[in-house]
């Protein structure tokens, strides 16, 4: 009961992930993205499955890191993948580079090389005890470089295979290699031209054999082709050209072969578009040279040459409408010198190849009916012969070829297979002939995910994983809409063209939707004008014409025309036509030939042959459309992973473990979720440095555990083992994750990590208060400290000047004392002259000596406030007048108040007051600035309080 929420929660994450390619784009937490893969590091993998996680933007983004850097092959696990770089890069394919990785003895470990491929197919054939084929699989779009791939790994196998021959002749080594090389140039003249695309494309598809005796040696080779694209000898698409023979001869022809073949110097041929336009594929001599090394004689070369004249003759035919439907169309004057000259070159008549031209033999019984043809009908029939012709005489050549290079069927006892078959085409109009391509890469597409998911099987098992692919689905439906029997396209095309009526699109159309309306890989827009149906193959829907298919499927060629190069005169024109003599078979044999069913049939019997080989796949990547060098589009790059497979090894890893990554990482990066769930699990692994891979698993099964414990009580369900080992795997050296377990790793790492950051923040401002409190107690210290220090040195200074001043008032006072003494001395000696009563004697302005006074004596006082000097100040303010200062001097002398004993005046004097002195037997001495001493002996009041001589009563610093 508790299962189905977080399995539902988890599952429904890990359908949605793995089902959903837009989900393999989505762009990874910055963090985790660099944890698993470095941006600046992404052009180091040397394979694409490496980087982490695997997905289309990653790999793009590495395929392009190393593409700048002039990198041009990268593995894709089992696949290498094969950047154009639209430049010759001599170093890159050298004989020495080729030794180089044969004489090797892990050739993986060098850089990702085409020649790896090479030499891993070579020593598996080498190294099995029963030894196995081997099949190089090229791939990829027009222009993308398959075919010269394909050259190069032959060019590795006549070196190497050549190489290792010590006990042959070298001349016979040579000489097969030379053979072998020699088919490539051959087939391009015949089978190659100048398309938008690409141009030197290969107009065919073609499987070629490398034969090995047992002792690995390159003993010959065989080669096949498949659907030669022969519309294009009558009908050249828009700016594109013919096949580069007609270029060939139009420009190496001596004067007497033109004159032979009819070819004058600027003679137009309508079927020579674009003759202008010279290419370095036009080496007519280099095509002369290989022919006559595979042993084509100069007669069979003058034949063949003839035939093709006397096809561009043909191009030059053109018939006029004519007025009576009873009559054959006519032709002008210059179309009868070229029938003329094409009846000439092909040796027949030309009567009768202007009537077997434009006129239809319909056959009643045992009554033939001559029929004129329309004009577009004879158009159609001349056409029809040009391309018949050009064809058998393909497959002549073909034959001839494998004549010259196959080994003897005793001699050879293994091969190595090359394919380089067309890639997936999705153009604005598409026909028989891409449903045909792109079936062929739906099958190569199914027979590649079933190696891959093998590879990623062995991976697996070879690291212990226990999980399997069960439920992983192919292209199988689509497959099945097409070819499937009873009822499927090619089956419904077939009966259509076998019936014996004039071809309609709309009914096959209505047959089509009928038949096939239940499989979800074909569709229809009912809205749209033309009939046609959309196929949604594994590189994308592709939307196919239904108009001319049946014809075109049905291929027919009037009997009339073989009959009459059955006639002519060109032994090989008889050669290629006999067999296929129409009186000589049955009518239901022929009908049973349609395009597709020979189609099929071939591809079939080359899926046996695969089958029964250990497949390699190249895919090739063209890196920009316009062919030029050092220029990466990141939209066409992605397309192309895309059609050739790679984006669909990324599904097939999405839908396993796509995300490997080794024990000690894994534990560098997740051990704190061991460390922070209260466990002891998983923690402390990273730190203390595994070195055990098997310690490192134990880790990291304890901490898988631990995440699970957590996500269960999160969630409060559980999850049984089925649904662990759905999401992740520990193997023997990598934890293998599916992306939603990856997921549930970073949440539950970024919760663990959230909750330390706030842990850390806590202790931080914790720490900070406390700082801060610290910080506070120790200012206040010090400042105390530093008031104390500051009063104690104002009180040292206080004590020392208190001392000073004490020390000098004591010297002072001293010096006071015995001057006072002296002067006490001197008046004693002046009273014992002078009797007492004596009347006051003046001694100096403005002071007087009052002693026993009689009368109110006047004292003359200080001009000053001596009233102030009573204040607690020292300072005294000089303000106060009259009364006031008697007053004020009476109260601060603290002189008895008697009145009528004396007065108090002010005197005149203006000096300042500095004293007031005690004088001994009450006697006040008024002390001056000047000489205070002259009023020693002045005693205002002989009853006063004042007790000490020479007492200051009153002083006033200065
Ligand atoms: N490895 C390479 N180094 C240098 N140039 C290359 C390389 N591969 C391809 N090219 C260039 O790219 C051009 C197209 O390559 P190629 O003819 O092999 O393409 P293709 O895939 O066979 O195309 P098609 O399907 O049309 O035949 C070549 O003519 C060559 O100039």
């Amino acid at each position: 009961m508790l299962v189905p929420l977080l399995n539902a929660s988890l599952c429904q994450c890990f359908v949605r992930r793995a089902a959903s390619p837009s989900s393999l784009n989505d762009p990874l937490d910055g963090d985790i993205q660099a944890f698993l893969t470095e941006e600046d590091q992404l052009h180091t993998y040397d394979d694409l499955t490496k980087v982490n996680p695997v997905t289309p933007t990653t790999v793009l983004k590495c395929l392009q890191a190393r593409y700048r850097l002039q990198v041009f092959y990268t593995h894709a696990g089992c696949t290498l993948v094969a950047l154009n770089p639209f430049q010759p890069v001599p170093h890159l394919y050298s004989q020495d580079v080729m030794l180089e990785y044969h004489c090797a003895p892990q050739p993986q470990e060098f850089k990702p090389h085409v020649f790896i491929v090479a030499e891993e197919a070579y020593r598996n054939v080498r190294g099995q005890l029963h030894p196995v084929n081997q099949s190089l699989v090229v791939s990829g779009e027009s222009g993308a470089g398959k075919t010269w791939t394909s050259r190069c790994l032959m060019k590795y196998y006549a070196t190497v295979a050549a190489s290792s021959s010590v006990d042959q002749s070298q001349d016979t080594v040579e000489r097969i290699e030379r053979r072998v090389l020699d088919s490539n140039p051959i087939m391009e003249a015949f089978g190659n031209a100048c398309t938008l695309r690409n141009n030197n494309s290969s107009r065919f598809g073609k499987y070629i054999q490398l034969q090995l005796d047992s002792s690995q040696l390159l003993v010959g080779a065989s080669v096949q082709t498949y659907l030669l694209e022969k519309t294009r000898v009558a009908c050249q698409p828009v700016n594109e050209r013919n096949f580069h023979i007609f270029y060939q001869m139009m420009n190496g022809a001596t004067d007497l072969q033109r004159k032979e073949w009819k070819m004058a110097h600027g003679q137009r041929f309508a079927w020579l578009p674009a003759s202008e336009k010279t290419l370095e594929e036009d080496g007519f001599q280099e095509t002369l040279e290989a022919m006559g090394h595979l042993g084509i004689s100069a007669g069979t070369q003058r034949q063949i040459f003839k035939i093709l004249a006397g096809i561009l003759q043909l191009g030059n035919v053109t018939f006029s409408t004519s007025l009576d439907e009873s009559q054959p169309c006519s032709l002008d004057e210059e179309s009868k010198d070229f029938l003329q000259g094409a009846a000439e070159l092909l040796c027949v008549s030309a009567e009768e190849l202007q009537t077997c031209l434009s006129v239809r033999t319909l056959q009643a019984g045992k009554h033939s009916l001559a029929k004129p043809c329309s004009q577009a009908e004879s158009s159609t029939r001349r056409n029809c012969l040009a391309k018949v012709t050009y064809a058998r005489l393909f497959e002549w050549l073909v034959t001839f070829i494998n004549n010259s290079i196959c080994a003897d069927a005793s001699v050879w006892t293994n091969f190595i297979g090359v394919l380089d078959v067309y890639g997936f085409e999705c153009f604005g109009v598409n026909n028989l002939e891409q449903l045909c391509i792109n079936y062929a890469n739906e099958k190569l597409q199914q027979h590649f995910v079933a190696h891959y998911l093998r590879a990623q099987q062995e991976e697996y098992v070879s690291e212990g994983l226990e999980w399997s692919f069960v439920k992983y689905q192919d292209n199988q439906s689509c497959l099945d809409l097409m070819e499937g029997g009873p009822v499927g396209v090619f089956s419904l095309l077939n009966e259509e063209s076998r019936l014996n009526r004039a071809s309609d699109a709309q009914t096959l159309r209505v047959r089509l939707e009928k038949e096939l309306s239940n499989n979800p890989s074909i569709s229809w827009d009912r809205f749209s004008r033309e009939p046609h149906f959309t196929v949604a193959h594994y590189a994308g829907g592709v939307s196919y014409q239904i108009q001319g298919m049946v014809e075109k499927n049905k291929d027919p060629v009037p009997p009339e025309l073989i009959s009459l190069l059955l006639k002519s005169d060109v032994p090989l024109l008889r050669h290629i036509f006999s067999g296929k003599d129409p009186k000589d078979q049955s009518t239901k044999e022929l009908s049973k030939v349609t395009v597709v069913s020979k189609f099929k049939n071939s591809l079939e019997s080359l899926m046996k042959i695969l089958h029964s080989t250990t497949p390699h796949y190249t895919r090739c990547i063209k890196p920009n459309p316009d062919c030029q060098p050092m220029t990466f589009q990141e939209e066409q790059v992605t397309s192309q992973l895309r059609a050739c497979g790679i984006v669909e090894t990324i599904h097939i890893s999405a839908a396993g473990f796509p995300i490997r990554i080794p024990f000690k990482d894994f534990l560098q990066r997740y051990g704190i979720i061991g460390k922070h769930s209260g466990s002891k699990s998983g923690g402390d692994s990273a730190d203390h440095g595994l070195t055990g891979v098997k310690e490192a698993c134990q880790e990291v099964k304890k901490l898988l555990r631990v995440v699970f414990q957590h996500t269960q009580r999160d969630l409060l369900i559980g999850l049984d083992q089925e649904r662990h080992n759905a999401l992740v795997h520990c193997g023997r050296t990598k934890v293998f994750l599916s992306q939603p377990m990856l997921h549930l790793l970073e949440d539950r790492r970024k919760t663990i990590l959230s909750r330390c950051a706030f842990t850390i923040q806590c202790c931080w401002r914790r720490y900070r208060r406390r700082r801060h409190r610290s910080c506070q107690q120790s200012a206040t210290l010090i400042q105390a400290a530093v008031r104390s220090w500051l009063v104690r040195r104002k009180l040292r200074r206080w004590d020392r000047a208190a001392a000073v001043i004490q020390n000098t008032w004591k010297k002072w006072k001293t010096l006071l004392k015995s001057l006072a003494e002296a002067e006490l001395d001197d008046a004693k000696d002046l009273a014992e002259e002078d009797p007492p009563g004596l009347t006051p004697v003046v001694r100096e302005r403005g002071s007087v000596q009052l002693s026993h006074i009689q009368e109110p004596v006047t004292v003359r006082g200080w001009p000053m406030g001596l009233a102030l000097a009573s204040a607690p100040s020292i300072t005294v303010s000089m303000t106060a007048t009259g009364l006031q200062k008697m007053m004020s001097v009476m109260a601060s002398l603290n002189l008895p108040s008697r009145r009528g004993e004396y007065k108090v005046e002010t005197n005149q004097c203006t000096r300042e007051l500095a004293s007031i002195r005690a004088q001994p037997k009450g006697s006040v001495k008024l002390h001056c600035q000047r000489s205070p001493l002259l009023y020693a002996d002045r005693q205002p009041d002989l009853k006063s309080d004042v007790t000490g001589f020479n007492e200051i009563l009153l002083e006033k610093t200065l």
